[in-house]
């Protein structure tokens, strides 16, 4: 089974803008949507589009949380959130001028005791399950929670995923972690540099194998993406299209790439239809729908740099 894990979902608040976003100002949005959000909410949608099954794990609560819930109703996920006390976030997602500004909200407060019956969940883990971890942390978690977890897994013989920034993706890399999926500037955040081009983004790619990971991807938003496995660097490309809201096209990224492996060992393979779900989720208002993702396959190319 596959667990993905969204310790901190939210509601998606898209503004659409048909003027400029005027900051300190009154602005009014010419349209608006509400989605249930949330990195790893995201890859659950994306395998359930491709046809793998997922259970969503997470905190849910307060009046906010209700309405997360009867917004992901019509999506038919397997979940089990342990409920908390305080309010699910919103986030604001402003889309004006062709740009895209987000404001997250911090998240709720959790209780010690709400933390432990979400870590006795992660308990029933088993080997052959994979667990993607997603996103930021709500207050009052520590920022080795994403690492607890891992040890549990590691300890289960199961496998885990981490999408997260920083020291916490860098601690969990020793307990080795299936991939990594870091943008090419939280890269370059991770090493305290700059690139100059795509040599020395792999050379830092293969510096999180070198530290444990068994592969990194690196997406590069319209630039398209590199895999990096322990043999080999490869590079695809990102397909021109109209780019609609790129608004979780990484967790997009990440399902493609872990479903197909779950179902394939096939890192090359994983890797197209990682690529495949990103850029699709980019060219659509929500997240990629299957037909859009086969379409948008075709059109993607990996290359063999090394
Ligand atoms: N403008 C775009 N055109 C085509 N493909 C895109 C575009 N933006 C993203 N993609 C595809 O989706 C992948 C993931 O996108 P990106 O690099 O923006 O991830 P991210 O920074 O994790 O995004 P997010 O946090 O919004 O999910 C890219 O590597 C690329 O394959
Ligand atoms: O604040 P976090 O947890 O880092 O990111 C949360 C978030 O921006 O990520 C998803 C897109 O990747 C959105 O659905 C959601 O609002």
């Amino acid at each position: 089974m596959i667990y993905t894990i969204t310790v901190n979902p939210a509601i998606d608040y898209v503004l659409q803008l048909d003027q400029t976003l005027d900051l300190g100002a009154v602005n009014r949005a010419q349209n608006d949507v509400k989605l249930p959000g949330g990195k790893g909410v995201n890859v659950s949608r994306i395998l359930q589009e491709l046809g793998f099954d997922s259970t969503v794990w997470g905190f849910l609560g307060g009046a906010t949380g209700k309405m997360f819930a009867n917004l992901l109703q019509q999506h038919q996920l397997h979940t089990e959130f342990t409920p908390v006390q305080d309010d699910l976030r919103i986030n604001v997602k402003i889309k004006a001028d062709n740009e895209e500004t987000e404001v997250n909200g911090q998240g709720p407060a959790i209780t010690p005791a709400e933390k432990q019956a979400f870590l006795d969940q992660v308990k029933k883990i088993q080997k052959g399950d994979v667990i993607v971890m997603a996103g930021s942390l709500p207050r009052q978690l520590d920022n080795d929670f994403y690492l607890e977890i891992a040890r549990m897994v590691t300890q289960q013989g199961a496998e885990f995923v981490i999408d997260t920034t920083g020291q916490a993706l860098l601690d969990t890399l020793p307990l080795h972690p299936l991939v990594v999926k870091p943008n090419n500037h939280e890269l370059a955040d991770l090493f305290h540099t700059s690139f100059q081009d795509v040599s020395e983004i792999i050379t830092a790619a293969r510096k999180l194998l070198d530290l444990g990971a068994k592969h990194a991807l690196v997406s590069m938003a319209g630039d398209g993406a590199l895999l990096i496995t322990p043999e080999h660097a490869f590079s695809c490309n990102a397909p021109k299209g109209t780019v609609q809201n790129s608004v979780g096209a990484g967790d997009s990224m990440i399902a493609g790439f872990v479903g197909t492996y779950m179902q394939t060992q096939d890192a090359l393979e994983s890797f197209h239809q990682g690529a495949a779900c990103g850029s699709a989720t980019a060219f659509s208002q929500d997240l990629a729908t299957l037909d859009k993702i086969k379409t948008v396959y075709q059109q993607i190319m990996v290359t063999q740099l090394s």
